[in-house]
């Protein structure tokens, strides 16, 4: 069995998920996934579409109970969400029509019972943080898909969570707005230090924000490699036009390309599961 070290924020051990479908088939989503989450980090996963990338990070964040296997949080045992500690951002960011901006991103803090006056405090810094202070008083209805996304950032960073799993929180924007976003991302995590566990399916934004990108193989979801990016903080322009970069996309494109091939086959023979790909340990 696979160590769990104490510089890992997170740690997934083992952790084995199957669904019981509608039909009472059995549908296993991962299969012996064993991952360390570093301090700090800036953790991306990928891959081909069903292979368990959302499902590992539901788990990972205590919304999701695993058929096997445990997931600890700085070394104690999760069995449910542990709000104070972590964060989520969904891709659909679900935003309450009626309320303001301002009122969106201090609903958590209602939730918890924080006082009024400290709700205000935390929703205006982390609204300046994500660049829309001017927009506390608007409504979800005036503001682009890309400005929502930045309100859901903000909602999630007023309860101050030392890890954030988002859910391919760019997936519903275009290409040039999701570049855009991953760039403040990267400039709010360097001011917050957050931990930060990303699923996306977009290679050039795990390439540009991570320190590791989690390349899992086709159903059922395995960890077929993890991929260092050896670039220091702050990334700057160069780095996504730099030959390093384009070998590193290109690198996770050939691990993708095979394990979409076979997700693509199972989808055409269902009933004939991929075996593909080897636990290991990040
Ligand atoms: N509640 C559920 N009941 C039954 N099967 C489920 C359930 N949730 C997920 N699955 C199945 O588990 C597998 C993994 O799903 P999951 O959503 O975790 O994959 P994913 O990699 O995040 O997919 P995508 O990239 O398309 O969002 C899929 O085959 C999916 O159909």
């Amino acid at each position: 069995m696979a160590e769990t070290t104490t510089a890992a924020a997170m740690a997934a051990t083992n952790v084995t998920m199957s669904y019981r479908t509608r039909r009472g088939d059995t549908v296993v989503a991962l299969d012996d996934v064993s991952l360390d989450v570093r301090r700090g980090e800036f953790l991306s996963l990928i891959g081909p579409s069903g292979c368990g990338k959302s499902t590992l990070l539901y788990i990972l964040g205590g919304l999701r109970k695993q058929t096997s296997g445990e997931v600890t949080l700085e070394g104690e045992r999760v069995t449910g969400p542990t709000p104070r500690k972590v964060g989520f951002v969904f891709q659909d960011y679900t935003l309450f029509p009626w309320r303001t901006i301002i009122s969106n991103v201090e609903v958590g803090l209602e939730f918890r019972g924080t006082g009024k006056r400290e709700r205000r405090e935390r929703a205006e810094r982390n609204l300046d943080l994500v660049g829309l202070g001017a927009f506390a008083n608007a409504y979800p209805s005036e503001l682009s898909g890309g400005m929502q996304q930045r309100v859901a950032i903000a909602r999630a960073l007023s309860l101050d969570p030392d890890i954030l799993l988002m859910d391919e929180p760019f997936g519903a924007l275009d290409e040039q707005t999701r570049t855009v976003l991953g760039e403040e991302l990267a400039r709010i995590l360097e001011k917050t230090g957050k931990t930060i566990v990303f699923v996306t399916h977009s290679l050039s934004e795990a390439a540009y924000l991570s320190d590791r990108v989690v390349v899992m193989s086709a159903r059922p979801g395995r960890i077929k490699e993890i991929l260092p990016v050896d670039e220091p903080r702050p990334r700057g322009d160069g780095f996504s036009t730099s030959a390093a970069f384009n070998d590193l996309r290109n690198g996770l494109f050939d691990l993708l390309h095979e394990e979409v091939r076979a997700a693509t086959l199972a989808e055409m023979n269902p009933g004939q599961a991929s075996g593909k790909g080897g636990g290991r340990r990040g």
